[in-house]
């Protein structure tokens, strides 16, 4: 894909997440939700007194691809079905076939005022020579933008966001055409680096943090599970 303005800052930050998302969660990291497959971690932080918490999310579903769940993750089109927190989304700029620039209104959490937010959204497949599938990501980080005005009183967020995804062949067939979805499933690592951009009261956005982040995370897969259903596997 065609080099632009910002294709050094992509690669540094995908490969900075190629690196995190291997790190354990055994020391400074608490479970905050677990549902079935899905474990969401989180470490308390707080930069000038405002919450800026780590959170890390593990989860497996099957039936699915990691081509797939990053696909419908990245794909502006399907945001507003399975994306609840948002009262717009629109991108403003693509700057390659897998690197868009997105504008977004996030609902108001009152009291606190109403965040927006700017970002980078990139997609990457990454072919690991030795695993038989390749690991599918997507990065959303914050960059400004001219057509993405800091406007009051909403409050510009700060993101840094990575879904990294594996796909796991179980009793792969001799011919690849003949696996079927019960024989597929996608391992995701989900992190999100959320600074809301303002103050808001550290026990308020924890709990809006603790209740939200699982909620969105199953609610967009298991509209993923849904939307691929009867269609042909995407690899
Ligand atoms: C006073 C509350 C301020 C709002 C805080 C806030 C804003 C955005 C975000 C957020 C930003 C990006 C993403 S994404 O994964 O890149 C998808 C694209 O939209 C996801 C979540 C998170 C939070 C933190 C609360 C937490 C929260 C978590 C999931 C939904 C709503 N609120």
């Amino acid at each position: 894909n065609g080099k632009h303005r910002l294709t050094d800052d992509v690669e540094r930050i995908v490969q900075e997440h190629l690196q995190y998302v291997r790190e354990d969660v055994s020391n400074g990291w608490d479970l905050i939700h677990q549902d079935g497959e899905m474990k969401v971690y989180r470490r308390e932080v707080e930069e000038n007194g405002i919450v800026v918490d780590p959170l890390k999310c593990f989860h497996t579903i099957k039936g699915v691809t990691g081509h797939e769940i990053c696909r419908y993750f990245w794909e502006f089109q399907y945001r507003m079905e399975w994306e609840t927190t948002l009262d717009s989304t629109k991108i403003i700029e693509a700057l390659d076939p897998d690197t868009v620039i997105f504008f977004q209104l996030h609902k108001r959490v009152w009291p606190a005022a109403q965040r927006d937010s700017c970002f980078w959204s990139h997609i990457r497949c990454i072919s690991n020579s030795d695993e038989d599938q390749p690991t599918w990501l997507v990065v959303n980080y914050t960059t400004p933008h001219p057509l993405a005005p800091i406007k009051s009183p909403q409050v510009r967020l700060v993101a840094n966001v990575a879904l990294i995804c594996e796909t796991i062949i179980s009793e792969p067939p001799l011919n690849p055409k003949d696996i079927k979805r019960e024989n597929i499933q996608c391992k995701l690592t989900y992190v999100a680096f959320v600074n809301p951009g303002g103050w808001v009261p550290s026990a308020a956005l924890r709990g809006v943090a603790k209740r939200e982040y699982p909620r969105f995370l199953k609610r967009f897969t298991s509209y993923v599970v849904e939307q691929t259903r009867n269609k042909p596997i995407l690899f």
